[in-house]
């Protein structure tokens, strides 16, 4: 079953571009990626998606339920944590999350604490005293205090330190694992990498591609280093495939995409002392489709 699902979804501001013909499908219990530079519309969707902006065309659902007009309903099973976080700064964090949970109909008491245990967060503390990460703990603390069946998170990572960062992901593969869905936005490849099933690529407005991140991986070129013991044999650099060949006395790298065996049998011919095979990291991969693309 495909929890999000959209259709040619567009939003002008006035003039200026938002979002472009976007269509894409989140299935039950992925974690979904979704990535692209500065000002590329990940934040323009969701928040079209969730029915804080309306669209100017296309449509979507959330559990096969219209956007705008299911909003309310949706919104019960729907944990959001937007990328930036705004709060009544003389609050107490504890009220403030008993105040979100009020909304929903269950007692999330144990909850609250267990995640502010979890992330390390003084409950007690006023809202104006916190850190920027900390605050940032209180919207993930809110997000999920209803214990969602889909989680929507904007940018989730940035004010978080690294140790937390850790935290956060070991939540979130938790939540996944209790039967959550999640959609993931972020410009921070290697986190999309680590945590992401699919991935969805928005460039200007547009999405250029959809793909599961390993068929991501495979369909990209591999870096190839040897090391040879004598010369090379000049047929070696006409295998179909090779590219961004450097020789260096007796050491050659190079670029690989299509049939690995071709090129295997290749270095099977020759004398090598040493060998790497790489794989492309997400960053490399985006960067050359940004490139191709441009
Ligand atoms: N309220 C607004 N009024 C006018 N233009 C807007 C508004 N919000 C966003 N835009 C424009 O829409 C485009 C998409 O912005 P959006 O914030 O959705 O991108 P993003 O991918 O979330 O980027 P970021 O990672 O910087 O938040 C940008 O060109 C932006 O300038």
């Amino acid at each position: 079953m495909n929890v999000i699902e959209i259709h040619s979804l567009t939003k002008n501001y006035g003039k200026s571009r938002g979002i472009s013909d976007v269509s894409f499908h989140v299935e039950e219990g992925e974690i979904f990626g979704f990535i692209g530079p500065n000002g590329a519309g990940k934040s323009t969707t969701i928040r079209t998606l969730l029915s804080l902006i309306h669209p100017s065309a296309g449509s979507a659902t959330i559990f096969g339920m219209d956007c705008i007009e299911s909003a309310p309903d949706i919104a019960k099973e729907v944990g959001y944590l937007p990328s930036e976080v705004f709060y009544y700064d003389n609050m107490k964090v504890i009220d403030l999350l008993k105040y979100s949970a009020s909304f929903y109909k269950k007692d999330c008491t144990k909850r609250i604490k267990d995640l502010a245990d979890m992330l390390n967060l003084d409950v007690t503390k006023k809202i104006d005293d916190l850190s920027l990460g900390n605050k940032k703990k209180v919207g993930i603390i809110q997000g999920l205090l209803h214990e969602p069946k889909l989680i929507i998170l904007d940018e989730p990572t940035s004010g978080l330190d690294p140790l937390m960062q850790q935290k956060f992901f070991e939540l979130l593969q938790d939540e996944n694992k209790r039967g959550a869905t999640i959609l993931f936005s972020s410009h921070i490849l290697s986190e999309v990498q680590r945590m992401c099933d699919r991935v969805a690529i928005i460039k200007e407005g547009r999405i250029v591609q959809v793909e599961k991140i390993s068929t991501l991986k495979e369909k990209n070129h591999k870096k190839f280093k040897i090391e040879t013991k004598g010369d090379f044999e000049p047929s070696f650099y006409e295998v179909e495939g090779v590219s961004n060949l450097e020789i260096k006395d007796r050491q050659v790298s190079f670029l690989f995409r299509g049939d690995i065996n071709k090129v295997m049998k290749k270095i099977a011919d020759i004398e090598i002392s040493n060998l790497w095979i790489e794989e492309p990291d997400l960053e490399e991969i985006f960067m050359h489709y940004y490139e191709k693309e441009a």
